[in-house]
């Protein structure tokens, strides 16, 4: 087994009455990405500050690049790059001293006319951190982060109001740092962004681990995970087209005129779906056979109430 980058066993953390973490237990493999999923108030932020030494934790074991981040957090501060949720900053700063100052606590820094140059900052290099648009501000966060070229990452929901664009260049600059053997914790709420760029996912949920594994493990592990996807028009009997399905089969509605059936998709469910559609006069569009998302199946172990 490789070395581990971060390592947390039993890990528990309270504030007052709230169990934040709850023995919680992970691994990120060095050079790996691990995304930490979970609905608002899972304890992710948390987790990852005690990572990074910001927080104390109250029970549990904590490894971070071999090192305990309560007690060796000045040893670990130079190895590691934070970019913690919503950023934030002196307001005046402009955005190169702001670079250039983090630049300069580093041994080794990465160039930060080119990290600016890389993340499409070069407009802004003078403008005051104030006046940065909030993706602006994300950017100069990424780049403060990498840019005294870390062993190892944390990103606390890293592309949070990025726009499309934006979005893929974090994308890309997470890919060329696994490339370059960095390892990555990210925290996100866009899924795609797990599927995307995580070798491994961990769903947390009240503080615990609820499901772990690669992508590919956690949306295929059960053999009835399939889902026939189509379109036709809203308010279909779905009761009565259940009828003529195998029991196992769920059907759902989750848009108007949007149908999910999961379950064993096999040729006679497709054909069964087809058939009872042309029975009503209906035309199934978009018809898609695949496997569950991940937010299938994220929603389906943390529920589908807003916390
Ligand atoms: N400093 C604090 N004092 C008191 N309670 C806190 C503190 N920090 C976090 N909590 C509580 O701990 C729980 C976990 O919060 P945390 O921010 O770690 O969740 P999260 O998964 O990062 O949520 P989000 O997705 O909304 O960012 C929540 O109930 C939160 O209210």
């Amino acid at each position: 087994m490789s070395e581990s980058a971060v390592e947390l066993s039993g890990l528990v953390k309270r504030f007052g009455a709230t169990t934040a973490v709850d023995g919680l237990s992970l691994r990120l493999a060095r050079g790996q990405v691990l995304a930490l999923l979970g609905p608002n108030g899972a304890g992710k932020t948390t987790t990852v500050e005690i990572c990074e030494g910001f927080q104390r934790r109250d029970g549990g074991e904590v490894r971070v690049l071999g090192l305990d981040p309560a007690t060796d957090h000045e040893r670990l501060r130079p190895r590691i790059g934070v970019m913690p949720q919503g950023g934030g900053a002196y307001p005046g700063v402009r955005a190169e001293e702001m670079l250039a100052l983090v630049a300069a606590c580093a041994a080794d820094p990465i160039d930060p006319a080119w990290l600016i140059d890389v993340l499409g900052l070069d407009g802004a290099r003078r403008t005051p951190y104030k006046r940065l648009s909030g993706g602006q501000q994300q950017r100069l966060s990424l780049a403060c982060a990498l840019v005294g070229r870390p062993e190892l990452v944390f990103l606390d929901e890293p592309t949070a109001g990025l726009d499309p664009q934006a979005r893929r260049l974090v994308w890309e600059l997470v890919r060329a740092l696994r490339a370059d053997g960095v390892s990555v914790l990210l925290t996100t709420h866009v899924m795609a962004e797990a599927e995307e760029l995580a070798d491994h996912v961990v769903i947390v949920d009240r503080g615990r681990v609820v499901a772990d594994g690669s992508p590919s493990q956690l949306t295929a592990e059960r053999p009835d995970s399939a889902q026939l996807r189509f379109r036709a028009r809203a308010g279909l009997d779905l009761t009565e087209l259940c009828t003529a399905l195998p029991a196992d089969c769920t059907l759902d509605e989750p848009t108007p005129g949007a149908y999910v059936l999961t379950g064993r998709v096999d040729p006679q469910v497709v054909s069964a779906v087809t058939a009872w559609c042309a029975q009503q006069g209906v035309l199934a569009e978009e018809l898609h056979v695949g496997r569950r998302s991940l937010e299938d199946v994220f929603l389906e172990l943390t529920g589908k109430e807003l916390r």
